[in-house]
């Protein structure tokens, strides 16, 4: 304690007590407050001073040492900006009485605080630091209540005294609050011993300060806490990137990179990386190397796609009962299926699990509702859940990874369609209530948009399918892989384990669309300049960077006047940064769409301003409020502190059937959606989507981007920029592969399941109407 005074007290200081509290912000610890001034060593005469911080319990009328710096606000004057803080433990008798008694300590009045100090004297504070067990023997006091206080005191001076301490390393009071709400009285332990436990569970821990920190404790360079974090680091940077495994040579390099621990010592990292394997921290297989639950997510997934697959179905519908069954939807659909749609329909009642693949209107949600009819015709059950007394007994269960994917399955279906976290039951942190102990019920799971799927969420699904369970996946492979990491489709398609049906006649061409003949002539690299003439649904409007923000906003005005709705109006682009980049799209469309009056109120955050009125994106799955990455919503209402009983601020936003309360520590879970991204785009899709293209946007400018953003738009689609940066883009492939080995998983688990038609299926010989 003693040298972290005169380390703190070389630093500027001022002494005082707080006089009122002028803001707090519960959710962050975040107070403005007035100190009268006792001392200092700052160069300052007033008597008085605002200072700002983030404080855990502070007390007004209790003195305290304040550490920071002097900063001018542009509108409140000068302000102390806090970077630590301690409170001033009296050293009189009666000084003691009044701070025991303070509302710090709950349940100790003057009476008791008096006896305490009459008993301990006038170190009591130094006493009950070093050993709780000392109240115990103060006459009076009960145990319940010394033990309480002997925690509250080690709480109220252990944060500060950590607070302190991390100060020294430059670790500022937001990170010091982080850190002690994890680690308690163990802080300062961990960061002499292995500060790099702070990067893995701290956020916004940096792995480069835990490194500073560590070599200012003397670690060595080739310690191996150090290379085992670096690892780690590496590999949890690594799944940002999609990937589930490294080769761990490609890991070695990086490390040593990171760590600049030169080549000829790059022996000892391999030897770290044992030793973690040893431990399984990291699992090292071949020259491969995971994080364990990237690998135990792979292997789980295999396993549990063997074992339902090991359960074949029991009952064959001949093929000529499957054509009248068919037959008979087609007249009430008023349509006639293609051979491929046939097959896609027979084949996946006739397969344990399958995949239903194709590009946009290719007629998949046409499939899945003939795949529904037929089921229910099949096993004489029926499409509506009102039917069945029990839920439970309701036979097909329909999914998708985000909420608006599951919203359209829901509407094309007309029958119940669920996130994928919404049917396994998040339960917060601990994971998902349906899991192999308590599986789903139901007879027949339909995924869409399974493209999106990452591995994690692949193996919790399958983890909870029943074995009877019948299982068909649908998506279009030639879009984006999923956010997380992996690329399961396209594994199990590359596996050939699974039968598969691959939709590629397009029907929705035949309704004149050009945007699905172009979203065709893109994946089979056929798109010319000749393709990108303007027609009724599709114009392609020329402009440069510079003009971008202009076009955008003339479009939406045109809109506007033609009495469009703009919320039908969608913008996609690659990047948020650029001058025709996402926040400046929607800066300015904000502007134009839903500006600044007198009466709509409005919040900043981090230079943002969100209104009333604003369409919004929800950015991260927060499965406890309903709500999913890409959602889309509007902002309803925004309360001040003094307005609601939490005394918080909040912005309130409306959902399509659901609002959801935002605290400013979750407002970084929205942006404004006006323009979003491409990739936040995936398993949504608009009336109208309008797609800026410019080649400023050159590095992510490839196929399955631009493929994606085309098949969002359902009537119109406006792409604005420059044709050579479309048209070099859809020629760019994207080469960032990712390392995945679920194909080697699958293969190594099937060899000896005796597999069912797993070849790409043509019926070439039959057809319907050779039985109508
Ligand atoms: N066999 C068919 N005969 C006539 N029209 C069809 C046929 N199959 C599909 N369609 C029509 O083509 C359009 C696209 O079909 P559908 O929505 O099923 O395709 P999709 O692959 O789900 O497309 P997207 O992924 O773009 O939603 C729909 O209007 C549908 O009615």
């Amino acid at each position: 304690m003693e040298q972290d005074q005169q380390t703190m007290d070389e630093q500027g200081y001022i002494k005082g007590e707080i006089l009122y509290t002028i803001f707090h912000n519960e959710a962050e610890h975040f107070s403005i407050i007035k100190i009268r001034v006792q001392d200092t060593n700052e160069d300052f005469k007033e008597k008085e001073i605002v200072a700002k911080g983030y404080f855990s319990n502070l007390q007004e009328q209790t003195p305290y040492f304040f550490y920071g710096t002097f900063e001018r606000h542009a509108r409140f004057g000068l302000q102390y900006k806090v970077s630590s803080y301690k409170t001033i433990v009296p050293n009189t008798k009666d000084g003691l009485v009044a701070y025991l008694s303070s509302d710090l300590f709950y349940g100790i009045g003057k009476k008791t605080a008096e006896r305490i100090v009459e008993h301990l004297g006038e170190t009591a504070i130094t006493q009950i630091l070093n050993d709780g067990s000392i109240l115990q023997g103060v006459p009076g006091l009960k145990k319940e209540t010394a033990e309480r206080l002997a925690s509250s005191i080690q709480e109220n001076q252990g944060f500060e005294h950590i607070a302190v301490y991390l100060a020294n390393y430059g670790v500022g009071l937001k990170m010091a609050q982080r850190i002690y709400k994890e680690y308690k009285d163990e802080a300062i332990e961990v960061l002499e011993e292995d500060p790099y436990q702070y990067v893995f569970a701290i956020e916004g821990f940096g792995f480069r300060t835990a490194d500073d920190i560590a070599r200012q404790n003397g670690l060595s360079m080739t310690h191996p806490n150090r290379i085992g974090a670096g690892c780690i680091y590496i590999l949890q940077k690594c799944i940002q990137d999609g990937h589930v495994y490294i080769p761990i040579e490609f890991c070695v390099d990086q490390v040593g990179e990171l760590l600049s621990i030169h080549s000829e010592e790059v022996r000892i990292i391999t030897e770290q990386m044992e030793e973690l394997n040893k431990e399984k921290k990291v699992i090292m297989k071949d020259t491969k190397v995971y994080l364990p639950s990237l690998y135990y997510a792979e292997d789980g997934f295999a396993a549990n796609l063997k074992r339902i697959m090991e359960k074949p179905i029991k009952d064959e519908t001949p093929l000529a009962e499957m054509m009248k069954i068919t037959g008979d939807i087609e007249e009430s659909e008023v349509l006639s299926y293609g051979k491929e749609q046939f097959s896609a329909i027979n084949q996946s009642l006739h397969s344990k699990v399958m995949i239903l693949t194709g590009g946009p209107g290719t007629g998949k949600t046409t499939v899945i509702k003939g795949i529904l009819k037929a089921y229910a015709t099949i096993h004489d059950v029926s499409l509506n859940p009102k039917d069945y007394d029990d839920p439970a007994e309701f036979p097909f269960v329909l999914t998708a990874p985000t909420g608006r994917a599951a919203k359209r399955l829901n509407e094309s279906t007309g029958l119940p369609a669920l996130t994928i976290h919404r049917l396994l039951g998040w339960n917060g942190s601990n994971g998902f209530n349906k899991d192999e102990q308590e599986q789903l019920s139901g007879k027949i799971l339909i995924v869409d948009e399974f493209s999106m799927v990452d591995i994690w969420l692949a193996n919790s699904l399958f983890k909870a399918i029943p074995d009877e369970m019948q299982v068909l996946l649908v998506g279009d492979e030639d879009q984006l892989p999923s956010v997380g990491p992996g690329q399961v489709l396209t594994d199990l398609l590359n596996s050939k384990l699974l039968p598969l049906v691959r939709l590629n006649e397009v029907y929705r061409q035949k309704e004149g669309s050009k945007i699905i003949q172009l979203a065709h002539e893109i994946k089979n690299n056929q798109l010319t300049v000749q393709s990108l003439q303007n027609d009724k649904d599709f114009s392609f409007i020329a402009c440069n960077e510079h003009q971008m923000l202009q076009v955008v906003t003339s479009i939406f005005t045109k809109a506007k006047e033609k009495g469009l709705d703009v919320k039908e109006i969608q913008v996609l682009a690659p990047m948020y940064r650029s001058q025709a980049g996402i926040t400046m799209i929607n800066q300015q469309l904000q502007q134009l769409i839903n500006p600044k009056t007198k009466t709509k109120r409005e919040v900043k955050y981090h230079d943002v301003v969100y209104r009333v009125g604003d369409k919004v994106i929800q950015l991260v799955n927060q499965p406890e409020d309903g709500v999913y990455n890409g959602d889309i919503g509007e902002v309803v209402a925004i309360f001040r502190e003094e307005e609601n009983v939490d005394n918080v601020e909040q912005v309130v936003i409306a959902f399509d059937d659901k609002e959801v309360v935002y605290e400013r520590n979750n407002y970084i879970n929205f942006t404004h959606a006006y323009c979003i991204s491409i990739h936040k785009s995936q398993g949504s899709e608009f009336p109208i989507v309008i797609l800026p293209v410019v080649s400023t946007y050159y590095r992510m400018l490839r196929k399955n981007l631009l493929y994606t953003a085309i098949t969002r738009s359902k009537e119109s689609l406006i792409i604005c920029g420059e044709q050579q940066a479309f048209l070099k883009g859809i020629q760019t492939m994207d080469t960032n592969k990712r390392y995945t080995s679920l194909k080697e998983q699958l293969s190594g688990r099937m060899k000896d399941l005796k597999m069912e038609e797993a070849e790409e299926v043509d019926e070439e010989e039959i057809s319907p109407y050779d039985f109508m």
